[in-house]
């Protein structure tokens, strides 16, 4: 594996020309005969961490899907600084709640991609120490624990140098150090400037996290506000109930 010293450089986050901007227009999409994103519009603007918030069923990882451009809505547009957003999405890093890794070692999933996408492979050894997994290195990826492969993930996911970053439920099922540590690495790269939207079911995630949160009901955004406004004062019944670990119906 290529090592060298770490640098500043190694994690920083290239800062195009713009924050970026998202719009969703009356994005519609259907599975099963019926709709899970309904005429849906959304508009997230300049950096920051948007927490989306919903129960079950909402249509919260197929917003992910369509907003990262691996799913093409029926129905509207999504756009990333005015392109459509399939053409965005070597900008954009995506991390799964079971992260897929592959049958290598912990370092050959990290050198992967940047081989394939032609950026510096000495950096690999930065990542993993930027995620606390350079001792395990050369271990089978597939041995880590799921926090552990969570990281993994991450620092993956952060070797693309994302200007987004999405995040699906990263910390499910995790121990509550597990949960700590990938907030760390979270938070880090929102400190440098990544946009990240982040999907929990974490509301004290959500709270230590979030600049803004989107709650979503019945694959409409129900309220979109900073998070300080969402956490005093919720506008509507869904969110009141979310919150109150109630049943939303
Ligand atoms: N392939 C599919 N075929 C039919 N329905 C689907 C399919 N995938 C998802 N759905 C339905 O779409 C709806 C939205 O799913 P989605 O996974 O986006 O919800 P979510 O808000 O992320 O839920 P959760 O919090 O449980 O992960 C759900 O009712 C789900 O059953």
């Amino acid at each position: 594996m290529p090592m060298r010293d770490l640098t500043d450089q190694d994690l920083k986050t290239p800062q195009g020309a713009d924050a970026p901007h998202l719009r969703l227009d009356n994005v519609t999409v259907r599975l099963g005969g019926r709709p899970v994103l309904d005429w849906l519009d959304l508009s997230l603007d300049g950096p920051g961490l948007t927490v989306i918030l919903g129960p079950n069923g909402a249509g919260k990882s197929q917003l992910l899907k369509v907003m990262h451009g691996l799913t093409e809505p029926e129905e509207g547009h999504v756009t990333w600084n005015g392109r459509p957003a399939r053409q965005a999405t070597r900008e954009q890093a995506l991390v799964f709640q079971k992260p897929i890794l592959l049958r290598r070692s912990v370092a050959a999933n990290i050198d992967f991609v940047l081989k394939a996408r032609g950026l510096d492979r000495s950096k690999c050894a930065t990542l993993l120490k930027h995620v606390g997994l350079l001792d395990k290195a050369r271990q089978p990826a597939r041995a880590l624990s799921g926090g552990e492969a969570q990281r993994l993930a991450l620092a993956r996911a952060l070797a693309l140098d994302p200007k987004v970053l999405f995040l699906d439920e990263p910390t499910a099922s995790l121990d509550p150090g597990s949960v700590l540590a990938i907030e760390r690495i979270i938070q880090g790269a929102h400190d440098r400037g990544v946009k990240v939207i982040l999907i929990t079911h974490d509301i004290g995630q959500a709270r230590r996290l979030a600049d803004e949160v989107v709650f979503l009901h019945r694959g409409r955004v129900a309220e979109q506000a900073s998070a300080h406004h969402f956490f005093a004062t919720q506008g509507s019944a869904a969110a009141r109930d979310f919150l109150q670990h109630r049943i939303v119906v």
